[in-house]
């Protein structure tokens, strides 16, 4: 992300729960949690906050700690290579300090089972030497409230999840909800953003307020430049013509992706990593980024056997699908 955007998406986190729209069961669930805890006295439970990216669960940690009027500490998975890099993160937390980390099932076997005793008892075995000289010493950690962040919460170990005691699955967003999303970021942002604008953005944002957003600087900058920067709806549609963002929000990986499926496996089914391969992606961005989108989108089943492109779908790249494609009638066991 270029330096201009990360300045304008943190000035665009809504900063306390009243300002979080949408997720109105994650929220409902959350205030409770939050506020039975306050009455306490204590930390609240551990946190697990699960979903596709940029549906706001870094926001959401924030205004956890904010709430609790607490500091937030942040890592990620990935950066806890060794149960030392944890350990040292975990010896620096004040009492009721939130450790948010993110990408948490990317954290490596050592530090993940310091993080078990962390969580239950507040403590941690830290071990020092090699061999049979090593010692274990046993090291107080202030009672604090740790919120994880997964794409994917299914590779989570069972004893990993079994430690929190809150998880929130937070769904992609409504069209209205982005909208409402739009107008407060354009309000921010100082944007005229007509409501047909906002309709037209929204309903191409992948039910994801970090894409709307950015397609909101997109089209601005398009308003500016080539118009008179109202973003109405002729606005909208023609600066999103521009960046290749199609009427469902499919960008172009999901249209590769669903292209590869289509054209150079005849609909699958194929396998993720197959497909990741012919795209020239991540199997883990086509995991966790398009999949769980188009699958939304009723374009594309996971099946036993692969990943298989419904009728939808073939319509959508205007192809004709043929006859035993599975259509969206069939989704709903498909899908898991
Ligand atoms: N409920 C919401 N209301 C208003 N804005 C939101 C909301 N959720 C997310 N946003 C906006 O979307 C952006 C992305 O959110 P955030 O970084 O919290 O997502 P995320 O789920 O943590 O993504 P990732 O896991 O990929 O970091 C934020 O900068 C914020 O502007």
């Amino acid at each position: 992300m270029v330096a201009e955007d990360r300045d304008v998406e943190s000035s665009l986190r809504p900063k306390d729960l009243s300002e979080f729209i949408g997720q109105h069961r994650v929220r409902e669930q959350l205030q409770l949690v939050l506020t039975g805890a306050q009455r306490r006295g204590t930390p609240p439970d551990h946190v697990l906050l699960s979903g596709p990216p940029g549906l706001g669960k870094t926001s959401l940690a924030m205004i956890i700690a904010a709430e609790l009027g607490t500091a937030l500490r942040l890592t990620s998975g990935p950066a806890l290579e060794r149960a030392g890099d944890l350990a040292a993160m975990l010896s620096n937390l004040v009492e009721g300090d939130v450790l948010f980390i993110d990408e948490i099932h990317r954290i490596a076997r050592p530090a993940e089972e310091m993080l078990y005793l962390a969580m239950e008892d507040f403590r941690v075995d830290v071990v020092v030497g090699k061999g049979p000289g090593a010692t274990s010493i046993p090291l107080e950690v202030a009672p604090f409230t740790l919120v994880g962040a997964t794409t994917r919460s299914g590779a989570l170990t069972g004893p990993l999840r079994d430690r929190f005691g809150f998880t929130a699955h937070m769904e992609f967003y409504e069209p209205a909800d982005l909208q409402l999303v739009l107008a407060r970021s354009a309000r921010i942002l100082g944007v005229d953003l007509r409501p047909e604008g906002a309709v037209e953005i929204a309903g191409r944002s992948r039910g994801t307020p970090r894409i709307a957003n950015r397609l909101l600087r997109r089209v601005r900058d398009f308003a500016e430049v080539r118009g008179n920067g109202t973003v109405d709806r002729s606005t909208a549609r023609a600066a999103l013509a521009v960046y290749d963002v199609d009427e469902l929000g499919l960008d172009r990986l999901d249209k590769a992706v669903l292209g590869a499926l289509v054209r150079s496996f005849g609909g699958g089914p194929v396998g993720v990593s197959t497909l990741a391969v012919a795209v020239g992606e991540e199997p883990a961005t086509v995991e966790e980024v398009c999949e769980p989108f188009l699958v939304r989108a009723g374009m594309l089943a996971r099946t036993p056997r692969g990943r298989v492109a419904t009728a939808a779908a073939w319509t959508h790249l205007g192809l004709v699908p043929p006859p035993d494609a599975v259509t969206g009638a069939g989704q709903a066991v498909l899908f898991d």
